[in-house]
């Protein structure tokens, strides 16, 4: 169903819920299906369990209770029309959420849940049934391939961490022992980051899957009374694409970024359903930590509106409480379009109505999404550029004067960092500036590659042209013909011979013409090949 987010930047989070199909225990215990959905108004019913059953012996007072959201989806059985498998799920959300990354829109889907209630087979899926994370990556290198275009030029980051015992781990180098833990930094334009944390270049889907295959291999799980292999980190999949537009008539570049994150939460639990005990319990209690937190922010955004959160009330938003809420600020409550698939099990009416509850909360979050873009003529290029190289320079300067300190106390490692992150930065800016110059050139290859051929065509029509068509019921002899060439009385066709050579003449103005703009392209090509390309050049900008 559209909402207003889909249209603009500005838009409520986007609440989706799913319920699973019963998992062999839940039919070994006879349970029964407490929810129902319809598909006609996205609405989901939790019914009271069976008077019965223990639950319903407990003195607590259970009722039915109604919920809308922007999509109810019916997983519970394959046999029903409104069955929703992982096709309708990315169908109805995955896809939509793409189209705004290209548009240059961040964006978040994060799934929600009680343990074992659907949360990774939503997001990761199964090789035989993949979800929204393999089916994004994959969307995504197929509208890339898909684009010949040669003045866009795209580029794909991946990265992968996940957040355990309130942690930061890399999922994307192999696991130590002791675990390398990462460090959260906040900056103060680019807010909260994790500082040193892979970001891999993709070319393609292969490279993807087998990025996210080692990361899966290397995400915390273990064996609980609810789930055989439940997730007991929140886990973050990261995709940033990068376009540059080139437009070879103006020579101005637009730059669009787009962050995609995928976010499987650890389940919401409680410790006398999952049995835990010891380090299970320990990281329940984390787990729980992250969870009541981001409860905390949804309740706290979902009561304020953007417009508010400007001014005094800024505060009251506790993302800081946990590692997770820090890291996904600018999703929860800035400038992202983002979604929440609330994964529900069937039997489970406490759980289920606290997920619901949770769902219906976010409802209310507005986010604030801009598109992510950046426009620059030939010139601010260049002044950027020789800004960039006096920078690099100047913190070449910086950063050996704090090396050859020998007391480096710790204010001056940090300022190191600072200035590494900044070359890290200038580098990766230098390598678009290339990228831009190889699109340019790729452009003007082709217009050259046209004018040449109009130019040959054009050269074998002055060579071969074509004679003036004579109707034949005048061409009776030779003679006739010659008297006709050479007769002075004015002829009711029109003078061939001005006709052929006036043309001759534009022609030979046209050839002139394109014989410059060939000169001037050619010139074009080698300009930006060495100013852009040359060993001088990479040399001087090439930092050890
Ligand atoms: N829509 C569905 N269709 C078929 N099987 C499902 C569906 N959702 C979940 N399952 C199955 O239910 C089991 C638990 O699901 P999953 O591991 O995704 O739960 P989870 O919410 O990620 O749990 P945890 O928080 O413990 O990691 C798995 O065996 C999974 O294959």
């Amino acid at each position: 169903m559209p909402t207003e987010s889909n249209n603009s930047g500005g838009g409520n989070v986007r609440v989706v819920v799913r319920v699973r199909g019963f998992l062999p225990r839940e039919i070994e215990r006879g349970a029964a299906n407490l929810i129902e959905m319809d598909p006609r108004n996205q609405s989901t019913t939790l019914h009271p369990p069976p008077p019965d059953s223990a639950k319903a012996n407990a003195r607590k007072v259970m009722d039915k209770k109604v919920f809308t959201f922007d999509n109810s989806f019916w997983s519970f059985n394959r046999h029903d029309d409104h069955y929703a498998d992982q096709d309708d799920v990315y169908d109805a959300l995955g896809e939509e959420f793409l189209d705004h990354n290209f548009e240059g829109y961040h964006t978040c889907i994060f799934a929600y849940g009680q343990t074992g209630a659907g949360k990774s087979y939503s997001m990761m899926g199964t090789p035989e049934h993949p979800g929204l994370i393999p089916r994004t990556c994959r969307d995504l290198f197929e509208r890339i391939e898909s684009n010949n275009s040669p003045s866009v030029n795209y580029s794909v980051r991946v990265s992968y961490f996940e957040v355990y015992n309130e942690h930061v781990r890399d999922l994307l180098v192999p696991r130590r022992d002791p675990p390398y833990y990462l460090k959260v930094r906040e900056s103060p334009t680019e807010g909260p980051y994790i500082k040193d944390l892979t970001e891999v270049p993709v070319r393609g889907i292969a490279e993807v899957l087998k990025w996210m295959k080692m990361g899966d291999n290397s995400r915390t799980v273990a064996s609980t009374r609810m789930n055989d292999t439940s997730s007991r980190s929140h886990a973050v999949f990261t995709l940033v694409l990068k376009q540059i537009h080139h437009d070879i008539d103006t020579d101005e570049t637009t730059e669009r970024v787009a962050r995609i994150r995928l976010v499987d939460l650890a389940g919401s639990e409680r410790a006398n359903s999952t049995g835990a005990t010891g380090a299970r319990l320990r990281e329940g209690s984390n787990i729980n930590k992250s969870l009541t937190t981001l409860g905390r922010v949804i309740a706290a955004l979902a009561d304020d509106p953007p417009q508010k959160r400007g001014g005094r009330k800024k505060e009251v938003v506790p993302y800081r409480d946990s590692i997770l809420t820090w890291l996904l600020k600018d999703s929860l409550g800035g400038n992202s379009k983002t979604a929440m698939i609330a994964c529900i099990s069937p039997s489970d009416y406490d759980e289920t109505l606290s997920t619901l509850r949770y769902a219906d909360q976010a409802k209310r979050i507005r986010t604030r999404a801009v598109v992510n873009q950046d426009h620059l003529s030939s010139a601010e290029r260049d002044a950027q550029i020789a800004e960039m190289q006096e920078t690099i320079r100047a913190l070449q300067i910086s950063v050996s004067q704090v090396a050859m300190t020998k007391k480096q106390n710790d204010m001056q490692s940090e300022q190191l960092e600072i200035y590494q992150t900044e070359v890290d930065k200038m580098q990766r800016k230098m390598e678009e500036a290339r990228t831009v110059a190889e699109c340019k050139i790729k452009a003007l290859q082709t217009q050259n590659e046209a004018l040449r051929l109009h130019l040959r065509l054009a050269v074998e029509s002055l060579k071969n042209p074509i004679p003036a068509v004579v109707p034949p019921s005048r061409r009776t002899s030779i003679g006739e013909d010659w008297e006709e060439y050479n007769s002075d009385a004015p002829d009711e066709v029109g003078d061939g011979s001005d006709e052929d050579g006036n043309e001759r003449d534009e022609m030979e103005a046209r050839l002139e013409d394109l014989l410059k703009d060939l000169g001037m392209f050619r010139r074009k090509v080698s300009d930006d090949k060495s100013r852009f390309l040359g060993d001088a050049y990479l040399k001087e900008i090439h930092i050890n």
